[in-house]
């Protein structure tokens, strides 16, 4: 009898999208599978992560697998997360030691079989690190790529809720926890989705989940860098090891210049005395304060417009404010006078802020 020979799955099709930035496609590579498991598996894996979520909470599970956020710069995230063969060091932001935290279990190796054999990831690039998130209504996960030493592609299976998920270069933060695309696409994350970040939208792309509307759980699979692998020198740069941006917008952490936001569970950090006098100065100085507050944001990449706007008009307030002091008798005109003087000038700051955003935009 003639051997019958092996049929190979056909490569798992997906949808695809493209969102270019200069001359770059930033979601080159990403790809978006929908329903990747059936729904008896997604109640299998729910409970699963559900009861281990329980045991973690009960102080069963061993310090690094299960984590929460916690503390002031988690601003009312209250993440849970879980880890699986591979240890992230959220404090340091990049892979820890290995062997801190235990092997998949067997419904995770399933899963991972399950998503080779379908074609859904490359066999070459099996995932061995898995950390699952558990997000409940208001919770989030800030804009941030995820470490360079581990392959790509990444993915993220989503269950229990749909929920965006932001894909870009520039966010703008909208409130604690919400952000923006001013360069970026959302991609809806359905249940039993796979979404995977390959090439450059899991490279130079960052991802965040704002404020969840409801329960959402997402497992997110990587391979870790070989046993050998250690930080690059440039992520040894200060005491321990760890740079980090001077107000951190909570997450952002910067290291060897990679923005890694997987860095998602701050710890809470009191201000030096002369950090809270710093503080308090600035809280008195509304308009200078915003300035200050504008400035950093704009490097840690979220451009914050609505704020320029508001600087704009109280500076013109200060200013009116003091006219009106110096002057002896003409204080209407004068103040009349800067304030036309004044409205131009801003006029002319918001005509550039304009023209600069509009530069920095996607094509
Ligand atoms: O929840 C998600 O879908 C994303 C999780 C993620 O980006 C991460 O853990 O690095
Ligand atoms: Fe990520």
């Amino acid at each position: 009898m003639p051997k019958r020979k092996r049929v190979d799955e056909p490569a798992a099709s997906g949808t695809i999208f493209s969102l270019i930035d200069g001359s770059v496609d930033l979601l080159e590579g990403l790809v978006l599978h929908n329903e990747v498991i059936s729904e008896e598996f997604e109640d299998e894996l729910i409970a699963f992560v559900q009861s281990q979520c329980e045991r973690g909470r009960n102080g069963e599970l061993k310090k690094p697998t299960y984590l929460r956020a916690s503390g002031a710069r988690s601003q009312g995230n209250q993440r849970e997360a879980i880890m699986y063969g591979g240890f992230f060091d959220f404090n340091r932001a990049r892979p820890g030691k290995r062997g801190l935290v235990p092997p998949f279990p067997p419904l995770l190796e399933r899963l991972v079989d399950h998503l080779v054999t379908k074609n859904y990831l490359p066999s070459e690039v099996r995932p061995d690190s898995c950390i699952i998130n558990r997000y409940d209504r208001g919770d989030c996960i800030p804009p941030h790529v995820d470490h360079s030493s581990y392959y790509r592609p990444i993915s993220t299976l989503s269950l229990l809720g749909e929920e965006p998920m932001l894909v870009g270069s520039r966010f703008r933060t909208v409130r604690s926890c919400t952000w923006a695309p001013t360069c970026g696409q959302s991609i809806p994350l359905a249940r039993r989705s796979l979404l995977v970040l390959g090439g450059n939208s899991g490279n130079i792309a960052k991802h965040c989940i704002s404020s969840c509307s409801g329960p959402r759980i997402s497992i997110t699979l990587r391979k870790q860098p070989p046993p050998d692998w250690k930080p690059d020198a440039s992520e040894l740069v200060g005491k321990k090891g760890v740079q980090r941006t001077k107000q951190g917008n909570d997450e952002s952490r910067v290291i060897g210049g990679v923005n890694n936001g997987s860095a998602a569970f701050p710890q809470k950090k009191s201000l030096s005395g002369s950090a809270k006098t710093k503080k308090k100065k600035m809280t008195s100085q509304v308009g200078r304060s915003v300035r200050v507050s504008a400035v950093k944001q704009g490097s840690s990449n979220e451009t914050r417009i609505d704020i320029g706007w508001k600087r704009d008009s109280s500076d013109n307030q200060v200013n009116n404010d003091k006219s009106a002091k110096k002057g002896s008798g003409r204080v209407e005109e004068r103040k009349g006078k800067v304030s036309e003087k004044q409205a131009r000038r801003n006029a002319r700051r918001l005509e550039k802020r304009k023209q600069q955003l509009l530069h920095r935009g996607c094509n």
